[in-house]
């Protein structure tokens, strides 16, 4: 690579060399410094480090010496300089990102058992290959597929297989949440802790952390006096390392490592809005085909080229949900039954990145998915919405407060716009080139492989959720059952009686079968491509007439199909 387009390629990195384990929930602008003699007064043992109150540290402890230096936004040495790796060497796209983070979350994942490390050790002992970059594709070759985009579908499915969770990984977060919920229920005997984010919505990488909130009758754990209680108590029960209370800002949370998961975990107060957001995204993932395929494969692309934290300026899981929500339900030929979304994986990813890459009016539009309604909203019809029309800026209406722009602290939306654009070119690219090439020059090739970096120890294929009940699904499923009952006889149900049915609904034998199936409608790619069809270049989801519109079916031969992937792969050069 040259030299310029490098250091410009570094230049871009410089904005994401941050510690992850920061509060997602306030942009850092919103955090305001701590008194350091108040905090000291009100808990002793808890340190001042700028923004962040470090709870007493392990040495405080034992020695009782002074504790050690832990700045938030520390930057671990191995992450000052991430191998860079543009669009062949085109500096325009974000490059992945070192894959030091993917590493260390997955030793965080309990599927990584040291017994696998050595069967890996064994394998590579034995001369196999062990392909790091992409291993979803091991053993899972679809290079004779006829279909370009069905390869490419293949390929999705396998990674999210493979990035699903393993029975074991299920037991070990269910083990975490029932002993920190028995740690708050021990502190607070009025209180309940309760599980959202994408645990609760089984939308959780290996990695994924785990966000809970606690909720009380007495409403009055949100105090800074109660932060530290449970951070103390928490800490001296040896259920959490690495504490963190972050007592004033707009979200109070505290935040630590479970030490036996090694699980990151975010702990909120006082508030229902991120349960009623779980039961929402359950109901979307229900009624979505593709979503959660499209959403982890998001997830992970954003992860592996640290764009995923809010806090840098990145787009959460929460804005990332929402955008392939409303993009399939506004999809014209999901709309009008014209294809089945899990058939056609592939040339949805491709689709999605073009429109959030290339062609999305970030200046004038919002998306909503307010009222299970997702549409575009005119930017001058958002009266809360700051900045307002006529700037580069994602706009999300939150579904649980339309005053609310979840993705308001992206504000590093261009590399976000940059890094989908440069993701449609690659795929688009690599289609043609592999629908260019021989059988022989295909086996053993992946389609998603320079798009998505996946490095760690080697995973199975197994996604047992069907096997394992997923515990934070059946509390907040519990939760809303009390909460509907509350609402109508006005009682407030002691927290002790959904750890009952928690049980009781852990004792049944739990069989999921996933979503129903709905009939599936297969179309040829060149249908869905819309290759040929004018009428398509026209379509403003803004305007109601597309609702309705009759997509007509079309019939194309090899040529014209090659024609189609390289104009796709020509647009990256204008
Ligand atoms: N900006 C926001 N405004 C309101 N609620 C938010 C916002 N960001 C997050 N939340 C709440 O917090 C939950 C978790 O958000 P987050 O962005 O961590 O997504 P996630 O699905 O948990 O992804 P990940 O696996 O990456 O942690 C969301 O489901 C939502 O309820
Ligand atoms: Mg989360």
């Amino acid at each position: 690579m040259r030299k310029s387009s490098l250091s410009r390629a570094q230049r871009n990195f410089q904005v994401f060399n941050q510690n992850d384990h920061v509060n997602k929930y306030e942009s850092l602008r919103d955090i305001p410094v701590i008194d350091v003699s108040d905090v000291e007064k009100e808990s002793p043992q808890a340190v001042v480090r700028g923004p962040v109150i470090e709870v007493d540290s392990e040495t405080d402890q034992e020695s009782g010496q002074e504790s050690t230096t832990r700045v938030a936004a520390a930057v671990p040495d191995q992450e000052q300089e991430p191998e860079v790796e543009g669009l062949q060497n085109n500096d325009d796209f974000i490059a992945l990102s070192d894959s030091s983070e993917d590493e260390e979350l997955a030793e965080t994942s309990q599927n990584g058992s040291k017994e696998q490390e050595g069967e890996e050790e064994q394998e590579r002992e034995a001369g196999q290959s062990v392909n790091t970059d992409y291993p979803w594709i091991l053993n899972h070759d679809h290079s004779k597929q006829k279909e370009i985009a069905d390869w490419l579908t293949m390929e999705i499915r396998d990674f999210v297989a493979y990035i699903s969770p393993s029975r074991q990984e299920i037991e070990v977060r269910n083990n975490t949440i029932r002993t920190l919920r028995k740690a708050v229920m021990q502190l607070w005997p009025d209180a309940d802790l309760q599980v959202f984010g994408s645990y609760a919505t089984d939308l959780y990488l290996p990695g994924s952390d785990i966000d809970c909130v606690v909720n009380s009758k007495s409403r009055d754990k949100e105090t800074r006096s109660s932060l530290y209680s449970l951070a103390s108590f928490l800490k001296q029960r040896k259920l959490a390392t690495q504490v963190e209370v972050i007592a004033k800002a707009r979200v109070p949370i505290i935040k630590f490592v479970e030490p036996k998961s090694q699980i990151h975990v975010d702990v909120s107060f006082e508030r229902i809005n991120g349960l009623e957001a779980a039961k929402l995204i359950r109901s979307w993932l229900e009624d979505t085909l593709g979503l959660r395929e499209l959403v982890l494969i998001v997830k992970q692309f954003l992860h592996s080229r640290r764009l995923n934290n809010v806090h840098t300026g990145g787009l959460g899981g929460f804005s990332i949900i929402c955008l392939v929500y409303s993009f399939l339900r506004l999809h014209p030929r999901i709309v009008t039954g014209e294809i089945d979304p899990q058939d056609n994986l592939g040339v949805l990813l491709i689709e999605f990145f073009e429109l959030y890459g290339k062609n999305f009016g970030y200046d004038d539009v919002a998306v909503t998915v307010s009222d299970n309604r997702p549409g575009y909203l005119p930017k001058n019809e958002w009266r809360e919405l700051q900045p307002a029309r006529g700037t580069f800026s994602l706009a999300i209406q939150d579904p649980g407060d339309s005053s609310n722009n979840i993705s308001r602290s992206s504000f590093n939306l261009r590399d976000i716009k940059k890094a989908f654009a440069g993701a449609f070119d690659l795929l688009t690219n690599r289609c043609f080139e592999l629908e260019g090439a021989t059988y022989k020059d295909r086996v053993g090739k992946s389609i998603l492989g320079n798009v998505i970096k996946y490095r760690g120890k080697l995973r199975d294929f197994n996604d047992d959720r069907s096997l394992v009940a997923n515990r934070a699904i059946i509390e907040n499923e519990n939760y809303h059952k009390r909460r509907s009952r509350i609402v109508h006889e006005e009682v407030f149900v002691d927290p002790s009686e959904s750890e009952s049915e928690t049980l009781k609904e852990e004792q049944d034998i739990y069989h999921i079968e996933g979503p129903p199936k709905k009939k599936r409608q297969t179309k040829s790619v060149d249908e869905l491509m819309g290759i040929g069809n004018e009428e398509e270049d026209d379509y403003n989801p803004l305007s109601r007439e597309n609702e309705d519109a009759t997509l007509k079916k079309i019939t194309v031969d090899a040529q014209t199909k090659r024609d189609y992937w390289l104009n796709k792969g020509n647009s990256l050069s204008k």
